[in-house]
């Protein structure tokens, strides 16, 4: 039975049960009366949805509580606990106060997963995690499937645990898994209970994930310098840093430029060397970042996102791509709505994002963040490039973000814009902390007449301001905190994170897998979504090229095409290397772009859990099948003024044309995806990909006799137009017709030949897209 509500006003305690909407206000309908002299109706209303919430009425002065513009307030209570809250509704001085208590007596016993410290035991061979009456340990949570995760016992391996691939992913100590071995010790989340295995038989519940906060103590960071080889020091910009913040406040860093405001928040993302440590909801992000990057949301300062498409388009594919958004269809279109109202997107939606301003752009990306509801919103400058009234929306948006529960860490150089924060982080020169409290006291700490002055004095003299933190409270009830074991079983760790201890769980098939497989025909969606924008130029480009080529090689051939009698054709060593020539730019200069010019997106979609994988293979489907269709629109220029070759081995001269040619445009698209995804700029991409397109052309074995260059072979081997341009020359015979042709062991006219290259080929596809994958991964993952 969810709680009753005690509601006081002017001395006067009116009960409310939680069943429908409660009307505070004037009228005799009023479920809770108030003498406002002539107010026109009710000031603001009531509902329970879980915990109680307080909606003013859109006509009470701006809708202020408590002085702070409120669409919904939250009510915190503890049933059983005598807690009391009070809010002012309208002006700060003279609006209406209204007090919540909750019923001293429990309507109810408290679900078992709020208890804290509950012990299961384990007698059974198999017990059922879940939110259904079925399960045998009931987690009541939204994200927890009915038949969410099984631990079993085996004879021989002991305790397992394997997620049922239904709901939110299952966290063994901060991984997600599939299936892991339980030890002794070992901790494992499913949903928001977190569990510790205490022995062979005793499960025990150590702490409700959600409603805990954000704990950073003695947090300092450093850059290692990329320009000296050795020795790298790393570079100190982040000295002994102490935060404690709640869930639902609101955290505002202020400091002068280049302090170190932008460095916590990657020391958040783990993207930075740390030392001190760094706790979200109990988890610490050295030994369990995955979990926490899992619940948290990062808005960067730049504006990361497709500037071809359109608002509307990105935000339903975010949507799509993070889970918690909403399930179906209608849930999701109801949250780009709400999302879409509280940032005024709506008049923005269906225009490309290059077309839009810079604070249009901002708002978009802060929308595309907060679709899947985080825990944790870091927000890097949201405000800027904001006129005052939408940055005073944003920070409107970003109080009700919080209220739902999440914690929010913003940096912002608009002081203006404090007030709207719970608390408030000041970081002087050197990286040091010099202020951590209300917003309100900030100027006063300081002595400041401004914040100019707080400004030039954080810069300029921070030494007092910065002793004064560290003789406070802060860094000592950080540092109590951060202490105070989470998890029992966990050990303490240093926050940079280092090689898994030798007693981790053996991981197998992380959870991983389900979000990529879930993800891949959106990506594949996107992927088609961003070919329509390039429009109709750019588009007429992709036939046109592979149909030049094949035009070329067929003005250039001889009036036999590839065929002829026996050492007669004097063209056709060259013609075949002008089509295979063709295929092999055509397939590498559809990718060889593409990762690099979007790393900054995928950098930010990763981070939201976006998968590299599913990234790279919904990039492969898509260009895959330009490459073949490329391959076919050479075959088809070149057939139209010259005929077929003579003889094939497979299935026909025609179909054994456009196979090999498709099978080297494949490999040749592969082999771009790898280089996109390892060139660190576009430039260096182009660079590398001229490079690899020479090395194509000189190292094919039909302009070289490679027989006598082992190296050069060898070298070759490693391209596409290698083993391509042996297929083609082994089914057309070109050491019997062509004259001149090189004594290639590879061109020999023997059908097994012939089908060892097209393995070859389609080894190198997929070997080429597995290595841009784990390259992806790599530089996404890696630090600053
Ligand atoms: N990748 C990096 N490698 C080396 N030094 C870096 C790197 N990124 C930032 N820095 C340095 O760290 C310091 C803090 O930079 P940071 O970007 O955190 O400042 P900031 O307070 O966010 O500045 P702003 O308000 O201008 O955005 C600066 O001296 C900066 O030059």
């Amino acid at each position: 039975m969810p709680d009753a509500l005690y509601v006081t006003v002017h001395d006067s305690v009116t009960r409310l049960v939680p069943s429908g909407e409660h009307a505070i206000g004037p009228d005799a309908g009023s479920d809770v009366r108030v003498d406002l002299g002539g107010a026109p109706g009710p000031v603001a209303w009531l509902r329970y949805i879980g915990h109680w919430i307080l909606r003013p009425a859109s006509h009470v002065d701006e809708t202020l509580v408590d002085g702070r513009p409120r669409t919904e307030q939250l009510i915190h209570l503890e049933t059983g606990r005598d807690t009391k809250v009070t809010f002012r509704l309208g002006p700060v001085h003279t609006g209406l106060l209204l007090g919540f208590s909750a019923p001293l007596q429990a309507a109810a016993p408290p679900p078992p997963y709020r208890s804290g410290g509950r012990l299961h035991r384990l007698d059974d061979a198999m017990t059922v995690l879940g939110s259904g009456a079925g399960a045998d340990i009931v987690v009541p949570d939204l994200g927890v499937a009915a038949r969410h995760a099984t631990l079993r016992r085996r004879d021989v391996t002991g305790l397992e645990i394997r997620d049922h691939g239904q709901g939110d992913p299952t966290y063994v100590r901060g991984r997600r898994i599939m299936w892991a071995r339980l030890r002794a010790g070992d901790s494992f989340t499913v949903g928001d209970s977190a569990f510790t295995l205490l022995d062979e038989v005793t499960l025990r519940e150590t702490r409700q994930v959600r409603g805990a906060s954000l704990v950073v103590s003695d947090l300092s960071a450093a850059y290692r310098p990329a320009w000296r080889p050795w020795p790298r020091q790393p570079v100190t910009k982040l000295d002994g840093l102490s935060v404690v913040l709640r869930s639902g406040e609101i955290l505002a860093v202020v400091g002068p430029s280049g302090t170190g405001k932008s460095t916590f928040f990657k020391a958040l993302r783990g993207e930075v060397e740390t030392s001190g440590r760094l706790l979200f909801s109990g988890l610490d992000l050295a030994t369990e970042g995955e979990q926490v990057r899992d619940m948290a949301a990062f808005v960067p300062q730049q504006v990361d996102l497709h500037e071809s498409l359109t608002p509307g388009r990105v935000l339903g594919q975010a949507a799509r791509l993070l889970p918690g958004a909403g399930t179906t269809a209608a849930e999701r279109r109801g949250r780009i709505a709400e999302v879409a109202a509280h940032l005024d997107l709506a008049g923005l939606l269906h225009r490309p994002i290059r077309e839009l301003s810079g604070g249009e752009k901002r708002r978009v990306s802060i929308g595309v963040e907060v679709l899947g509801r985080p825990r944790l919103l870091v927000l890097d400058e949201p405000t800027s490039a904001l006129d005052a009234g939408i940055a005073r929306s944003v920070m409107r948006m970003l109080r009700t973000v919080a209220d739902d529960g999440c914690t929010v860490a913003l940096s912002t150089h608009a002081t203006d814009q404090l007030g709207d924060a719970d608390k408030v982080l000041v970081i002087g020169a050197g990286g040091r902390p010099l202020y951590y409290g209300e917003p309100e006291a900030v100027l006063d700490d300081f002595g400041a007449s401004g914040f100019a002055d707080l400004m030039e004095t954080a810069r300029h003299r921070p030494q007092e301001a910065a002793a004064r933190f560290r003789a406070g409270p802060v860094p000592a009830e950080a540092a109590r905190l951060a202490a105070a074991p989470a998890t029992p079983a966990a050990p303490a760790t240093p926050s940079t994170p280092a090689a898994p201890p030798a007693d981790e769980p053996r991981m197998r098939g992380e959870a991983t897998w389900r979000r990529g497989v879930r993800q891949f025909p959106i990506l594949v969606g996107r992927e088609l979504a961003l070919l329509r924008a390039r429009g109709a130029l750019a588009l007429a480009q992709i036939p046109a090229v592979p149909a030049l080529g094949g035009l070329l090689a067929a003005l250039g051939a001889s009036a036999a095409g590839l065929g002829g009698a026996e050492g007669d054709n004097r063209h056709a060593v060259q013609t075949l290397t002008l089509l295979i020539t063709a295929c092999v730019f055509a397939g590498q200069s559809l990718t060889y772009g593409d990762v690099v010019a979007q790393f900054p997106v995928l950098r930010r979609e990763w981070r939201a859990g976006v998968s590299p994988g599913a990234v790279i293979a919904a990039k492969a489907a898509v260009f895959g099948v330009l490459a073949v269709l490329q391959a076919l629109i050479t075959v088809g220029a070149f057939r139209l003024l010259r005929p077929p070759a003579t003889s094939s081995l497979l299935l026909g001269p025609d179909a054994d044309l456009a196979i090999c040619l498709a099978a080297g445009a494949l490999a040749a698209m592969s082999a771009g995806l790898l280089i996109s995804a390892a060139a660190p700029t576009v430039e260096r991409a182009v660079g590398w990909a001229t490079a690899a397109a020479i090395c194509q052309v000189a190292l094919s074995g039909s302009l070289l006799d490679l027989s006598e260059h082992p190296v050069l072979s060898a070298a070759g081997s490693l391209l596409p137009s290698r083993w391509a341009t042996a297929a083609l020359a082994a089914s057309s015979d070109a050491r019997g017709v062509a004259f001149g042709a090189p004594p290639d062991e590879l061109w020999r006219h023997r059908p097994a030949f012939m089908i060892i290259e097209l393995g070859v080929l389609l080894a190198m596809t997929i070997g080429y897209g597995c290595a841009a994958r784990l390259v992806l991964r790599y530089r996404l993952a890696r630090r600053s």
